[in-house]
C-alpha cells in the first residue's frame, strides 16, 4: 500500500518590493535571511501585472497545442534552449519527468530555435518581452543579494547581461500532462525532486494547478541531503515564488541555500491530477563569468564550465540519446553511400 506523504509547515517569507529604490536595505535583509534559511521566497508588488503573466500562459498554451511534429521542428538542444517531451531524467528518480517543456534564451544559442509567427502570432515578440520584464525583477533581487554578500552593487547583474550575446538566462514553458487516476502503482513523475542547478529561479504557475513541494535541509553544495518531509507551496495571483539554485549556493559559500524542490506526482486525496502548465525563469550568467564566493570556499568556475558539468549532471541522459541518435544516422548514411557505390560499381 502507498505510503502518504509526511508534510510540515514551513514559511515561504513574501516580500514586498514596493518602492524598492527607497527600501533597497530592508528589502535585502529580507531576501537574504529568506535565502540562509528556507531557501525559497515569494515576491509582490513586483510591477508586473497579473494580465501580462497570464498572456504569457496563453502564448505557452498555443505552443503546447501544436502536434508535436511542428514542436519537434525546435528541438532541445544541449545549449539548454528548445523543445523536449517526456525525456528529462532526474538523478533522484531515474525516470523521466512526465512533462514537455520549450526552453527559450535571450542571445545566439537560439538561432533557427524559436518557433514562427505563422505557428504562434508574435511568439518571440510577446516571449522577449516577457523575459526582459522578468530580468527587470531578477535584477532588483540579484541587488539585495549582491549587498547581503558584501559585493559591488552590480557584481551579479553584469554577470547576467541579458544584452549579451552568450547571455544564459532562460525562460522555460512547462506542460505537465494530466494524470491518471488509476491504482497501477506505475509513478508519474511531473519533475522529480531537484535542486535548480542555476543562480536564481522565478516560478509563475495558476492558481489551482498546484504541485510544487519543497524540501529545505541541505548544509553544502557537495551534500544531498533530501529528507522525506515536503511542504506545499501555494499559489496566490501577483506572487512569484524565487528559489535560489546551486550555481549562487556556492557563489555564497554555501550562505543561501538551494533547496530540494519537485512537482509531486499526483497518487493522493487532495493531489491535483489535471493537465499543469508553469513557467520558469532561471537567472544563468554569461560563458565567461568568474564564478567564487567571497570566502573563496570552492575553486574558480567560469559560467561556461559551470553551465556545461549542470548540463551533464542534470541532462546527461538525453545528451546521449541525441548522441546515439546522431550515430545511427550517421551509419545510416554511411550504409546508403556505400550500397549507391555497389549499385553504381555494379553498373
Ligand atoms: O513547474 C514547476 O512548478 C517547477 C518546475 C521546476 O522546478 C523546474 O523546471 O526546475
Ligand atoms: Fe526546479
Amino acid at each position: 500500500m502507498a505510503v502518504a506523504t509526511k508534510y510540515v509547515d514551513r514559511e515561504i517569507p513574501q516580500i514586498s518590493l514596493l518602492n524598492f529604490p527607497q527600501r533597497i536595505d530592508e528589502i535585502a535583509a529580507a531576501i537574504c535571511n529568506a535565502a540562509e534559511t528556507v531557501g525559497f521566497f515569494a515576491v509582490k508588488d513586483h510591477g508586473l501585472s497579473e494580465d501580462e503573466v497570464q498572456s504569457m500562459f496563453t502564448v505557452s498554451e498555443a505552443f503546447f497545442s501544436l502536434p508535436d511534429s511542428k514542436k519537434a521542428t525546435v528541438p532541445w538542444s544541449p545549449q539548454n534552449v528548445g523543445w523536449e517531451k517526456m525525456s528529462q531524467v532526474r538523478p533522484s528518480t531515474g525516470e523521466a519527468d512526465t512533462k514537455e517543456s520549450y526552453q527559450l534564451q535571450f542571445g545566439e544559442n537560439m538561432e533557427n530555435l524559436w518557433i514562427g509567427d505563422d505557428d504562434v502570432p508574435d511568439f518571440k515578440k510577446k516571449s522577449l518581452e516577457f523575459m526582459h520584464r522578468i530580468q527587470g525583477i531578477s535584477e532588483n533581487i540579484m541587488l539585495c543579494l549582491a549587498r547581503g554578500l558584501g559585493f559591488e552593487d552590480d557584481y551579479f547583474t553584469k554577470y547576467h547581461d541579458v544584452a549579451r550575446p552568450d547571455s544564459q538566462s532562460t525562460l522555460r514553458l512547462l506542460h505537465y500532462y494530466e494524470t491518471p487516476k488509476t491504482n497501477d502503482g506505475i509513478i508519474r513523475h511531473r519533475a522529480g525532486a531537484h535542486v535548480d542547478w542555476g543562480f536564481l529561479t522565478l516560478l509563475f504557475q495558476r492558481t489551482g494547478q498546484s504541485g510544487l513541494e519543497i524540501c529545505p535541509g541541505r548544509e553544502a553544495v557537495t551534500e544531498h541531503a533530501l529528507g522525506d518531509a515536503w511542504t506545499k507551496v501555494e499559489f496566490e495571483p501577483g506572487v512569484i515564488v524565487c528559489n535560489i539554485g546551486d550555481l549562487l549556493m556556492s557563489w555564497s559559500d554555501d550562505r543561501f541555500k538551494s533547496t530540494y524542490h519537485r512537482v509531486k506526482a499526483p497518487c493522493e486525496e487532495g493531489d491535483y491530477f489535471g493537465e499543469r502548465y508553469s513557467i520558469a525563469f532561471f537567472n544563468q550568467p554569461v560563458k565567461d563569468a568568474i564564478i567564487q564566493g567571497p570566502n573563496k570556499k570552492y575553486p574558480v568556475v567560469t559560467g561556461e564550465e559551470f553551465t556545461r558539468a549542470a548540463m551533464n549532471r542534470n541532462f546527461g541522459i538525453l545528451k546521449e540519446k541525441l548522441a546515439a541518435k546522431e550515430k545511427e544516422k550517421e551509419l545510416r548514411e554511411a550504409k546508403l553511400a556505400t550500397s549507391a557505390a555497389q549499385v553504381q560499381a555494379a553498373a
